[in-house]
């Protein structure tokens, strides 16, 4: 449903050639939940930026049901790791998750609502709707901006390392939070890390990255049970041998290059 073919991203300009992505393949079906993990620096962000749109690739293809993406789709919504630039500070809580949905010029006012409540209440934010931005926690502001993207209905979450800027603690409570919003919504979702253990965590399939110019250094299928716990599951042996597996093909990819 999303595909990524012979994707190739070369960033020139004033006697610079840059070329972060080499040649990169995948599909990713609707309704999984896939992590792209890799080193620093390979090219996570702008993968991303090509797959939403926002970013001309310079070979290859991405397709969103069987459509070539040349501009933001309208089916896909996009989680940044810098949450305190991604809200409106001036609009209330509320205000910032409702104004995509003005875009959608056919909705009804009626129905904006009724989706900023929804997807308020799904992040556990029902009492911050007419706070401003600044006065909520790190993590309290990343749950407005994930509200955001699902009160949009997209088909398709990319989220770009979105905790990567918060405590431990709260990073493994919006890491639950993902996979509850997933389950629920059974909205497709690729989400970027450079951090293995969140990768496997979250995902059913996790993508390895290699250092830029990137490629897919391997996919692993995470069979652990889908009802996933922040002890149960990391105790896991199997957990373990996944991390050390990845972390392997990471350590490889860097020698490769060497
Ligand atoms: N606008 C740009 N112009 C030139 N080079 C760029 C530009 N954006 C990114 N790059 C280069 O492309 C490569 C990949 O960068 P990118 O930000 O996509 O990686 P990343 O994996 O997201 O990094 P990190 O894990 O550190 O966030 C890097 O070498 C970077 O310097």
């Amino acid at each position: 449903m999303l595909e990524v073919r012979g994707l190739q991203k070369v960033y020139e300009g004033a006697g610079r050639r840059v070329e972060a992505v080499r040649d990169l393949t995948f599909t990713l079906e609707p309704g999984e939940l896939a992590c792209l993990v890799g080193p620093s620096g390979c090219g996570k962000t702008t993968l991303l930026k090509c797959l939403a749109g926002l970013l001309a690739p310079s070979a290859g293809d991405v397709l969103l049901g069987g459509h070539k993406v040349t501009a933001p789709p309208p089916g896909m919504a996009l989680v940044f790791q810098e949450y305190g630039r991604s809200l409106y500070p001036w609009l209330r809580v509320r205000d910032n998750v409702e104004l995509p949905l003005r875009q959608k010029k056919e909705m009804s006012r009626q129905r904006r609502r009724e989706l900023v409540e929804r997807s308020l209440a799904e992040v556990g934010l029902t009492h911050a709707h007419d706070a401003y931005p600044w006065q909520l926690s790190g993590g309290m502001q990343q749950r407005v901006a994930i509200a955001r993207a699902i009160a949009y209905e997209p088909e398709v979450l990319l989220m770009d390392e979105p905790f990567a800027a918060v405590d431990a603690q709260t990073r493994a409570d919006l890491e639950d939070l993902v996979r509850r919003v997933w389950q629920d919504l059974g909205v497709t979702v690729l989400f970027v890390t450079h951090d293995i253990d969140e990768a496997v965590y979250l995902g059913q399939r996790v993508l390895v990255l290699s250092n830029s110019p990137t490629v897919v250094q391997e996919q692993l299928t995470i069979d652990l049970p889908d009802e996933r716990d922040q002890l149960t599951t990391r105790a896991d042996p199997r957990f373990t041998a996944f991390r050390t597996r990845i972390y392997e093909q990471i350590q490889a990819a860097k020698v490769a290059k060497a």
